[in-house]
């Protein structure tokens, strides 16, 4: 099937409808989210409130009944389906640990030179294998590889956990320069790098979304987020 996703735009990709429940638990009750392509949409909320649930339901890992997942308003459920439409990075490993890595960069169609081409230390581990990287060079090279695939939207389950300030910084970098192309859902509790890199934050609380003001600090602070 052709990948239509790659060209014009923008792009948007809308969730909503979206209920989960666990053992009778509502963990989402109704969501609606919105991100187009060019956009980096942040997602915060404390441990529990249903962040990677979202993400996963959203990509169609996990299938809800009634969820609604759109495109240019035309629905795609499930998501990950439609080809050249969306990658999504888990909290777990995104890739086995025994695919050599220059294999995995082929099958996500990415240049892997191209990828790490602002960080050199990366360069000599894409001859080897996931599982011989450091937990936060691993985590760095999946949140390289699935950015510069050739999907028009990337969720991205903390990308930044266990990488190092300095990478933090540059990772960010290279989302805000490869949204020109591209629409980014982000969740971290690297808060102030969401903050700093996002378009539109939400804070995901008792299974809703609030898009927070100009000036988060407030709602973070009154919504237990954050230290008051
Ligand atoms: N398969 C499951 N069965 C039962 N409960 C689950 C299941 N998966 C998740 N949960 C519960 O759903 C809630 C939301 O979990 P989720 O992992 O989406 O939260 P999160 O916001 O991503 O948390 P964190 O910030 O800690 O990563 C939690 O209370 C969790 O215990």
């Amino acid at each position: 099937m052709k990948n239509n996703y790659l060209t014009g735009g923008p792009h948007v990709l809308e969730a909503d409808g979206i209920r989960v429940l666990f053992d009778g638990r509502p963990v989402l009750t109704d969501i609606y989210l919105r991100v187009q392509t060019g956009q980096i949409v942040g997602l915060l909320g404390r441990n529990g409130s249903g962040k990677s649930t979202l993400l996963q339901t959203i990509f169609g890992a996990r299938p809800v009944p009634d969820a609604s997942v759109r495109v240019n308003g035309r629905r795609a459920v499930p998501a990950f389906q439609t080809p050249g439409l969306l990658n999504y990075l888990p909290q777990a490993a995104a890739l086995p640990a025994s695919l050599p890595l220059g294999r995995a960069a082929r099958l996500l169609q990415v240049d892997a030179e191209a990828a790490t081409a602002n960080f050199p230390e990366l360069r000599p581990q894409l001859a080897g294998f996931l599982h011989e990287l450091s937990g936060g060079s691993a985590r760095l090279l999946q949140a390289l590889l699935l950015l510069h695939a050739p999907t028009a939207f990337s969720l991205l389950d903390e990308p930044f956990s266990g990488v190092m300030p300095l990478h933090v910084e540059a990772l960010a970098r290279e989302m805000q320069a490869l949204k020109v192309r591209k629409g980014l859902v982000i969740t971290d509790h690297r808060y102030e790098a969401v903050l700093a890199v996002s378009d539109v934050v939400y804070l995901l609380h008792q299974g809703r979304l609030r898009q927070l003001a100009a000036d988060p600090w407030p709602e973070l602070r009154d919504y237990g987020y954050v230290p008051a």
